[in-house]
């Protein structure tokens, strides 16, 4: 919309000044408007005696600004007030226009009309990051202004003794050469070798890291007494067939430690020493379930992380399947699934307790286990698409350091090492090096409760280490040593002790016996929870809490609480979904309600997150942008109900069992509020969702419908409609509100109307259903599940080639797509403009039924127009 000023009429402020277009556009803000205005070529950018630049800059429009200068405005001319833009900006504290200017070759030093400079400007309006900047590019600090007066005096006489401290220390400190330089990033890279060690209790995990730093002297000891402790386990024979059908069989996966033993709490981070390899930061995660709502923060994927999953030769085969398809679901869970290959580290198997079984060596010493082997090429063949997992197993008896295993482990990480080195990750400095320094004194300092605020943690590393240090040179040396395993940043609060962390803090305070002592309801106040968890202040230990999502606060009866959903342990109450409810007792309520799944054989996975929703609910129900704040919440252990006047919702996590888990979301309401219940529902769905992404970004979800008929009859175990089944009628139908699916429980048939939308078909203008939808709407950890099944070449030929042609691309962009080291088929789900229904139909003509169902299974059933979602 452009007004009549683009069209070249004038106006004047005062009678006196006549303002180009452009001009009053810039000084009014009006982006677009200048953005028309540069376009048209006719508006003389440096039009006097205010040009537009200096318009812009001083009522603070900076995307203006920026523009003008791109687009060539002179910044070494002055306005009526006798300033140029440099002077303008420091004024105003505009740190980017000030990085700007000066990238342009702006002389940082000359006076306005008045004698001041841009020092002095800046020092007088108290703009401390600006005196920074312009110290540490080099402005002279001892320039004295018209009245032969210094910016640190002007400074002191404005009342910002934080300016004149620092350029009195600049001055006499000696120091600002090595400040700048510091700064400065080096040619070395900030990277530290990570080394990530998961698996079940008593797989060898505490032996394995031993064994990894033990000297060849030490190691005789060690190998002699856990001999002892082994020698009365009774060994049980690998059977040789394994198992391949993991699935149809009974979960045998159990997270507790055996009896009588001592097993590592919460995540044991500490940094060795490791001979032949150097410095390596290395994180032993507990096998315990009751840890595992944490472990997310951990487990990002970086290039330079080596993650390995221990199992035990001595478990039978289905069990060494099941527990090493567990842990590889359960980081691709927590991670994003939408990165380059190369983004993500390695994954290697490492087979224990070789020892213990009568696995036989070749002549070099190493094990030859086919079991292992095999229980490897188990595990490919069921999660096919896990990027840089090692082709071999590792096999080792970590109570051996000097096996061959262990050498051969040692040269992996070496050459990790030195591969890593040469990856693009950030840059060393002198800044982090002294920052690193720092953290052991502040280790030292902070022994009881290592954790600072991030203000703190700037303000003393100004004061100790570099006071020309800007927010963004402290922000990108906090994140590249969180990067490194250094400190624990989670953005307001910095961990400086990472073995604290892991070991105090979630180690006790997620411990079985710290749970299984905590209030039932998990509920506490601040002293109350003082009370039970004494080692540090319970303030910042509950703050600390709440940035991991652990917990959050709220009000009971006007007095501040805290709940912890990881410690509430109480039950359920009978009647909280009454079928004789008299609310809820007519024809006229309405119900529905649905099953998020994980994929089939990928179980456990839905606990860890369950704590964050009932977080995020509590959260959505203080804060009324997101929920109605009349709602009321109640939550128990797996479950929590919302309830307002009109309608309610439950939400529950059933017991894992195969195929797999589910949370169950139902809802019920007075069908005059059809419409309400509808986006309410669709609310709670977008909460949960949001936890899922916090907790596992890299997820698949099977959206399964529940019958509302018999939600309605309250039928105890209501028919579950498969997504598979939905969006297979979505396809073929030619009128997708004629859609009715059959119930075979009940012996109906149920219209797409009263699964999808409470029966009210005006509702279907707020949707559009999954088939139509672009495949880029597909969530990329499907996305992610359909390369691992097209990538690898079928032996027919119908392979992501095929699909490419199929769909329609030329010849020449397919062959653009044929890159190595990079997934083609991710290239082609990119680069093809396709409905998901087509991709569908073309997958079901190839030949590719198991892929098709992934893509019917987890894609989005319905989208939600106007900015919000119902299952998808
Ligand atoms: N013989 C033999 N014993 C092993 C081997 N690996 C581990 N052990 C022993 O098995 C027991 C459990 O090993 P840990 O290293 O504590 O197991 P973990 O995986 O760290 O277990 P958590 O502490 O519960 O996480 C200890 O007694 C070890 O000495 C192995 O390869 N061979």
């Amino acid at each position: 919309m452009h007004t009549c000023i683009s069209r070249g009429s004038s106006y004047s402020p005062s009678g006196s000044i006549e303002y180009t277009p452009l001009q009053l556009a810039a000084k009014e803000g009006n982006y677009e408007e200048v953005e028309f205005l540069l376009e048209s070529e006719e508006n003389p950018l440096d039009t006097g005696p205010d040009p537009a630049l200096h318009l812009a800059l001083r009522k603070g429009h900076v995307e203006i600004a920026f523009r003008l200068l791109e687009k060539g405005a002179n910044f070494e001319i002055r306005d009526s007030y006798g300033d140029y833009p440099i002077h303008i900006a420091c004024a105003k504290g505009l740190l980017n226009i000030v990085e700007k200017l000066s990238s342009l070759g702006c002389n940082l030093e000359k006076p306005n009309s008045k004698g001041l400079f841009p020092l002095h400007l800046a020092a007088k309006k108290g703009h401390i990051h600006i005196v920074r900047y312009l110290c540490v590019v080099g402005c002279n600090i001892d320039a004295r202004n018209a009245d032969n007066i210094r910016a640190d005096i002007t400074a002191l006489k404005y009342g910002h003794q934080d300016i004149a401290d620092l350029l009195d220390r600049l001055r006499h400190s000696g120091q600002r050469d090595h400040y700048v330089r510091q700064l400065v990033p080096t040619t070395k890279p900030a990277f530290r070798l990570i080394l990530r060690v998961l698996g079940h209790c008593a797989v060898g995990k505490t032996a394995f890291i031993k064994s990894l730093h033990a000297g060849l002297f030490s190691s005789l000891f060690k190998r002699s007494s856990s001999l002892q402790s082994n020698k009365s386990r009774p060994s049980s024979p690998i059977t040789t067939q394994i198992e391949m059908d993991v699935t149809s069989r009974h979960n045998s996966l159990t997270f507790e430690p055996p009896i009588h033993y001592h097993s590592t709490k919460g995540i044991h981070i500490q940094n060795i020493d490791i001979s032949g390899v150097g410095d390596v930061t290395v994180l032993e995660f507990s096998g315990q379930e009751n840890y595992f709502p944490v472990y997310h923060n951990f487990l990002s994927p970086s290039p330079n992380v080596l993650t390995v999953i221990l199992f035990n030769l001595e478990d039978s085969p289905l069990v060494q399947i099941q527990q090493v398809c567990f842990w590889i679901n359960f980081i691709l869970a927590r991670q994003p699934a939408d990165l380059l290959p190369s983004s993500y580290g390695k994954v290697h198997l490492v087979a224990t307790h070789v020892d213990l079984t009568r696995t036989p060596k070749n002549q070099n010493g190493e094990w030859i286990s086919t079991d292992a082997q095999k229980t490897l090429e188990a595990v490919k063949k069921l999660i096919p698409h896990v990027y840089n997992l090692d082709p071999n197993v590792l096999i080792v008896d970590c109570t051996a350091p000097a096996c061959h295993g262990f050498k051969q482990f040692k040269a992996l990480l070496a050459s990790l090492k030195h591969a890593s080195s040469t990856l693009s990750v950030g840059n060393w400095t002198g800044l982090m090096e002294s920052i690193v320094t720092l953290l052991g004194n502040l280790r030292k300092g902070f022994e009881q409760f290592p954790v600072l605020f991030k203000d703190d943690i700037y303000e003393i590393i100004r004061n100790d280490v570099n006071p020309l240090a800007s927010d963004d040179h402290i922000e990108d040396a906090l994140l590249q040593l969180h990067k490194m395993g250094e400190v624990f940043y989670t953005g307001d609060l910095v961990v400086v002790c990472l073995t604290w962390l892991g070991k105090n803090l979630i180690g006790e305070l997620l411990s079985n016996e710290f749970i299984s002592n905590a209030r039932t309801t998990g509920v506490y106040t601040a002293d109350d929870f003082q009370a039970c968890f004494t080692e540090c202040d319970a303030l910042g230990t509950i703050q600390l809490m709440e940035s991991l999502h652990l917990c959050v606060q709220c009000l009971v009866d006007d007095d501040v609480e805290y709940e912890f959903p990881i410690y509430n342990q109480t039950e359920t109450l009978p009647g909280l979904w009454d079928a004789h409810d008299p609310r809820y007792k007519s024809d006229e309520t309405i119900y529905g309600g649905i099953q998020l799944h994980t994929p089939p054989n990928t179980l456990h996975l839905l606990f860890s997150v369950f704590s964050h929703i009932q977080v995020e609910l509590r959260k959505a129900t203080l804060n009324n942008q997101s929920i109605d704040n009349e709602t009321d919440l109640y939550q128990w252990f797996r479950g929590s109900k919302l309830s307002t006047d009109n309608f309610e919702t439950m939400i529950t996590l059933n017991k894992p069992q195969i195929p797999s888990e589910f949370i169950e979301v139902k809802i019920r309401g007075s069908e005059s509020f059809t419409s309400d219940v509808f986006h309410f529902f669709n609310q709670v769905l977008e909460i949960i969702d949001q936890a899922i992404l916090i907790v596992c970004p890299g997820i698949i979800i099977e959206k399964h419908v529940l019958s509302p008929h018999e939600l309605c009859i309250h039928c105890p175990d209501p028919y579950v409609y498969d997504p598979a089944d939905i969006f297979a009628a979505t396809l073929d139908a030619e009128s997708v509100l004629d859609i009715a699916l059959y119930n075979p429980n009940i012996d109906i048939h149920e219209s797409i109307t009263s699964l999808i939308m409470f029966g009210d078909a005006d509702l279907a203008n707020e949707i559009e259903w999954g088939c139509t939808l672009k495949i880029n709407a597909l969530p990329a950890p499907v996305k992610l599940k359909v390369c691992g099944l097209l990538d690898p070449p079928e032996p027919q030929g119908k392979d992501w080639c095929l699909l490419a042609f199929r769909l329609g691309l030329e010849s020449e962009v397919i062959a653009s797509l044929d890159l190595p080291h990079t997934s083609r088929t991710m290239r082609l789900l990119n680069a093809v403009d396709c409905t998901i229904g087509a991709l569908i139909a073309n997958l079901h003509d190839l030949g590719r039924k198991d892929v098709a169902d992934v893509v019917l299974r987890s894609a989005p059933l319905v989208h939600l127009v106007k900015n919000s979602s119902l299952l998808d």
